[in-house]
């Protein structure tokens, strides 16, 4: 059964879809990009667009790369020409009950041997297979923040993905040119397991006022390291999907050590959900970015 994977689809065009449709198109596979309305599409073939000129700038590639990237990038408005890709990349919110209506949109359309793969931060891998019609077809494919920058992409099996799945995941992910790592189909996998309880944490140290937004970020930042402080990772990450992953942990793994901080509620409740929405724990309407607290 072939598993070469000649063209992508990819579902969600927010940060991560178009991410994904850009390091595909750059291995120089044509990919199918879906979105609830084509404004999300159109964004994202603008941010692609900005990064590949930064690119041209620093002649990494040519002006006839740049397009010719940019034109293996094709919009579907619906999910039904998905159906002649090799791989679909879900990458649509972290909400469990979107999800499983998108695999289940999918179930007239796939080819019997095409991969499924989702990029959830957290959800069953599992139980999303079980909504699907070839659940051995099925894979978690983690891609990272900034997908163009980030090396790693966690791969994740439920019970019944089957080995050529695997090796086919694990194959793509090396023509992307990046590095894949094998998680077992827990709450939240690995990368997330360790990285949001530490996020979590850091909300937690705000909302006990041991420190202000900006001294939590730069202790962590120059104390530890850190590329980014925590607060701003989680502005970056999106505090809506923080939140998600938190409550895959905490009602996952049942123990109280992942309470999402009440904090973290307030801001995702009052739409302040980092850099997409321009507020967070910053706010991002100004020429720098300024702590909301
Ligand atoms: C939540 C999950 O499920 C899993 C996750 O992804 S968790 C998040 C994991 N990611 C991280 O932890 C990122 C931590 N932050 C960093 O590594 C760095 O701050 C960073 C790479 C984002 C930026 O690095 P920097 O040196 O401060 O900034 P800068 O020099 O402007 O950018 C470096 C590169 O990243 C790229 N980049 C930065 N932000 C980007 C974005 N939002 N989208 C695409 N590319 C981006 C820039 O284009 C630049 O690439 P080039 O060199 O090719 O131009
Ligand atoms: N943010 C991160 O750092 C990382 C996120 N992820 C995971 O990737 C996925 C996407 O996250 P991210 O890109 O940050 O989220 P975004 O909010 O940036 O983008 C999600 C996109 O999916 C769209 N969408 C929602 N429902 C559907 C649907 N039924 N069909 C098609 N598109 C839909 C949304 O449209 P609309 O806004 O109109 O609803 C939005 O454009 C999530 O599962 C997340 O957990 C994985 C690694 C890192």
């Amino acid at each position: 059964m072939a598993l070469n994977i000649e063209t992508v689809g990819v579902i969600g065009a927010g940060q991560m879809g178009a991410g994904i449709a850009q390091v595909a198109a750059q291995a120089g596979i044509p990919v199918y990009l879906n979105d609830v309305t084509e404004d999300r599409v159109n964004a994202a073939l603008a941010t692609i667009n900005g990064l590949l000129s930064r690119r041209v700038a620093r002649g990494e590639i040519d002006e006839d790369g740049r397009k010719a990237i940019l034109a293996r990038i094709h919009y579907t408005p619906t999910v039904d020409k998905l159906g002649d890709c090799d791989l679909v990349v879900e990458a649509a919110s972290e909400n469990e009950d979107v999800k499983r209506k998108i695999f289940t949109s999918l179930r007239p359309f796939m080819k019997a041997d095409a991969i499924l793969a989702s990029n959830t931060s957290s959800i069953s891998i599992t139980r999303l297979a079980s909504v699907t019609v070839n659940p051995e077809r099925f894979i978690g494919m983690h891609f990272m923040n900034p997908v163009p920058r980030m090396q790693l992409v966690e791969i994740i099996r439920g019970i019944a993905t089957k080995d050529d799945t695997y090796e086919a995941a694990r194959a793509f992910v090396a023509r992307l040119g990046k590095t894949s790592t094998m998680s077992e189909d827990f709450p939240a996998f690995i990368v997330n397991r360790i990285l949001l309880p530490m996020i979590n944490e850091a909300v937690y140290t705000l909302y006990e006022g041991v420190g202000s937004v900006e001294s939590i970020d730069t202790a962590m930042r120059l104390g530890a390291n850190h590329p980014m402080g925590p607060l701003q990772l989680a502005d970056f990450i999106g505090l809506d999907t923080c939140l998600a992953i938190m409550q895959v942990l905490h009602d996952g793994l049942a123990d109280s050590k992942y309470r999402p901080c009440p904090l973290l509620v307030k801001y995702v409740e009052a739409g302040w959900l980092g850099r997409k929405t321009q507020r967070g724990f910053y706010d991002y309407r100004g020429e720098n970015p300024v702590p909301t607290r």
